[in-house]
């Protein structure tokens, strides 16, 4: 099998990658109505399988789960997860061929193994589904010319798919139909149909293309999603800690800090994020964003360009040859690091202090968010797009991070995710060394200007607030956010 996108021409290349249209919302008039009554297996049952589903069923629709054989004999995690919540789960032969939607939510390390394995027993004219194009994009796998191939792709761990919906919300969700599988035409009706079942019509859905969506998944979270927020978390809490500020607060303010402050960032953007600090504050964040991203810039760049030519999937396809070695190296160096050894102290901060003392934090953010935007739409990804992929899912990550630290964002987002996250977190430490040196306690563990005058000069806060303001990002998501109205507070 060869990459899928290094064997189109230049021109289909940039014709996929710019493909995305911003759904109106009376196109989901239809509800579910193309999968009612429909039997749909799901295979696998771990972070995206248990949460779609769950959604998928209170929506009306006809879900059970089919597991490897060892899963359900040793009574795994997933047949766990699948059973106790009262779905039908049985092998592959027993479900497979019964099934009009077959949707394949097991790691994209065993796609291949798994498409190959239940695609001779898939009813002719039955459907297959992804929520990650990865299979194909990157492998090159080839189905069966009879069978319709459709992504419904969350843009947010399945645990927030989950939280979202129970809110009457939704996530932000990018639908596809393969172009060399869609030989009944109906791949689109299906993909709508799911995504209004999941809760993501009521978030924004873009009818997009396979390419698109890997290539601007994966960029998003290899930097600003999990990447940036792991090197943010670490640097933070050890300078705070080598300054002196007392462990527990600095691993409370971290942890909870970057839910806190992305909230703002969800509701109102990187203009009310930024409106929450005082002029001060807001002044020293920017000129430290600024000076992050000329830092971090190339860094986005390398791993866009990577992830482009294929460099990133063909290192990462090696991993997996190797048993995983890297990933599990990086997973447990990362449980050894200070921030997540220290158990988050017994100290009450309130909402307003989590900006007040966390004025680096928001500066990463606002840099991460912006570098990974800029550089996405750089390259051809459309803006809607990118908006997801970078400011809207921070703060679902930023749920993850609130939950167990690093540790539960790693377990929930998908192993895919989680390899780009140390490779990205490997590369930017470093990077950060001689910006770090410069750092102290005024910006990360105490309250920012606390005792001083407040005052700022007009002009260069017109000329900030200005530039936060028309950034393009904030453009895009101002349209976007308009369409939110079921959007709630966490
Ligand atoms: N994690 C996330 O939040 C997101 C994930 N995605 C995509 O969703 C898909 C699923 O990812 P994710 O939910 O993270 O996966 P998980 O690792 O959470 O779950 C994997 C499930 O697949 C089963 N499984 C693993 N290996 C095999 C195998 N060889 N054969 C059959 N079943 C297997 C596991 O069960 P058992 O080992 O017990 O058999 C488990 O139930 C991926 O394509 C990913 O890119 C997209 C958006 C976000
Ligand atoms: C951010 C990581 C992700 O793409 C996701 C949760 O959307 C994943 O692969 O887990
Ligand atoms: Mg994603
Ligand atoms: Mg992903």
């Amino acid at each position: 099998m060869a990459n899928y996108f290094n064997t189109l021409s230049l021109r289909e290349q940039l014709t996929q990658l710019g493909k995305c249209r911003f759904m109106d919302p009376s196109e989901f008039a239809d509800g579910v109505s193309a999968l009612k009554g429909k039997k749909i297996v799901i295979i696998g049952c771990g972070a995206q399988g248990l949460n779609q589903g769950l959604n998928m069923r209170d929506s009306g629709l006809d879900v059970s789960y089919t597991l490897r054989e060892a899963a359900i004999k040793e009574k795994r995690q997933s047949y766990k997860n699948a059973t106790e919540n009262n779905f039908v789960v049985g092998t592959y032969e027993e479900l497979i061929p019964t099934a009009d939607l077959v949707i394949n939510l097991t790691p994209d390390k065993q796609h291949t193994k798994v498409v190959g394995a239940v695609m001779p027993l898939m009813k002719k004219g039955s459907t297959l589904s992804y929520s990650h194009g990865f299979n194909i994009v990157e492998e090159g796998m080839q189905v069966r010319e009879d069978i319709t191939v459709i992504m419904v792709a969350p843009k947010s761990p399945g645990s927030e798919v989950r939280e979202e919906y129970k809110r009457g919300f939704g996530v932000p969700t990018l639908i596809a139909v393969h172009p060399e599988n869609d030989p009944e035409g109906k791949g689109l009706e299906q993909a709508k149909a799911y995504a209004a079942a999941t809760g993501g019509d009521k978030a924004g859905v873009l009818e997009s293309s396979f390419v698109a969506e890997v290539k601007s998944d994966l960029m998003g979270e290899q930097t600003i999603l999990c990447g940036l927020l792991q090197t943010g978390s670490i640097l933070s809490f050890n300078k705070m800690v080598e300054k002196g500020i007392d462990k527990g607060y600095a691993s409370k303010l971290i942890q909870y800090g970057w839910e806190t402050i992305t909230e703002g960032l969800k509701q109102g953007g990187i203009t009310n994020m930024m409106d929450r600090l005082s002029n001060p504050a807001k002044i020293k964040a920017f000129d430290l964003a600024e000076e992050l991203k000329v830092i971090m810039r190339p860094l986005f760049q390398k791993h866009m360009d990577d992830i482009m030519s294929g460099h990133f999937s063909k290192t990462m396809m090696e991993d997996w040859a190797n048993g995983d070695k890297n990933l599990l190296d990086w997973r447990a160096e990362t449980g050894e690091t200070a921030f997540e050894k220290t158990p988050a102290g017994d100290v009450s901060i309130s909402e307003q202090e989590y900006y007040d003392n966390g004025v680096l934090m928001v500066a990463m953010v606002k840099s991460g968010v912006e570098l990974a935007f800029e550089t996405m739409t750089e390259s051809g990804i459309i803006g809607e797009s990118a908006y997801y992929e970078s400011l809207h899912e921070t703060p679902l990550i930023a749920n993850t991070i609130a939950r167990k630290k690093l540790f539960e964002m790693n377990r929930v987002i998908s192993d895919t995710a989680e390899y780009g996250c140390y490779l990205f977190d490997h590369a930017c430490k470093p990077l950060l060394t001689d910006f770090m040196k410069k750092i102290d306690t005024d910006v990360i563990g105490k309250h920012f200007g606390e005792g001083k005058d407040n005052g700022v000069d007009n002009i260069k806060l017109i000329k900030v607030n200005k530039a936060i303001r028309t950034h393009n990002v904030e453009v895009v998501g101002a349209r976007l956010r308009a369409s939110m109205t079921a959007m709630k507070p966490i």
